[in-house]
């Protein structure tokens, strides 16, 4: 069986106190959630306070990003060992918005998702097709490819740690959800793409969430789908009321 995760995605929200309040009022309303994985995702600068505040509950953390190297002369960036030391657990990576304005390409994520594996992190990979793609009927090939490239020769133990998200780009922030229907059907093609690379048994424990406007009003139908293993939430996740919903699934 494979257990649900729930992570939100604070992309580039909250200082410090601002996370500290969020995540406070977070963990009253999620007490005793055990059978779904909750995951909070903040900017770098609070992930410090937010694991500390998280450790021994029913949150984890993760991080938006990370370089692919250890360490070196790459001014600006973080390594996947430093979230480690720092006690996350996930790291998104390859998420539209940093290959729509930062360059990040299906090999660049494969570095990352590959360094993060070997640290010890869980990626949680994104795919998605952008709004011209799905009217071009190409929603298939463009998120097998970025699969198979993103996800290229991981060892066979490392597969069930990866998480991919499919967030279709023209569902993000625009208040627009794929059906679940819809999503469910790329959902369990990416499955079996991974299938293809990977095996049935592999593709079969790995966890797939749809994200693009999830919402306490969606959530349920979403999660009823057969493929759908959780969702990756932007804007919702800001707030503690509206995320703690969508983890218990409650409209
Ligand atoms: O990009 C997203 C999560 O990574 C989705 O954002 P929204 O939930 O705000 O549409």
């Amino acid at each position: 069986m494979r257990k649900p995760i729930i992570a939100g995605n604070w992309k580039m929200h909250k200082t410090g106190a601002e996370a500290k309040q969020l995540v406070e009022e977070l963990k009253e309303l999620i007490a005793g959630v055990e059978d779904v994985e909750i995951v909070v995702c903040p900017p770098f600068t609070a992930l410090e306070t937010v694991t500390e505040l998280c450790r021994g509950t029913n949150l984890t953390v993760g991080a938006q990003n990370m370089h692919w190297e250890k360490e070196g002369a790459y001014t600006g960036e973080i390594s996947g060992q430093m979230l480690k030391y720092l006690g996350c657990r996930y790291v998104i990576v390859g998420h539209s918005e940093r290959r729509q304005y930062f360059g990040e390409t299906n090999e660049t994520v494969n570095k990352k998702v590959k360094a993060a594996l070997s640290c010890g992190l869980y990626p949680i990979v994104c795919v998605g097709e952008t709004l011209e793609q799905r009217e071009a009927g190409i929603t298939a090939e463009v998120c097998r490819k970025q699969v198979e490239e993103g996800l290229a020769s991981l060892k066979d133990d490392q597969v069930s740690r990866v998480v991919v998200a499919y967030e279709p780009v023209w569902a993000i922030g625009t208040g627009r959800t794929a059906s679940a229907r819809d999503a469910e059907e790329v959902i369990s093609y990416i499955r079996s793409v991974v299938a293809g690379m990977y095996g049935e048994k592999a593709a079969g424990e790995m966890r797939i969430q749809y994200g693009g406007s999830v919402k306490p009003d969606n959530i349920k139908e979403l999660m009823e789908q057969p493929n759908i293993d959780g969702a990756l939430v932007g804007g919702a996740s800001l707030k503690a009321q509206s995320f703690a919903q969508i983890v218990r699934f409650e409209g």
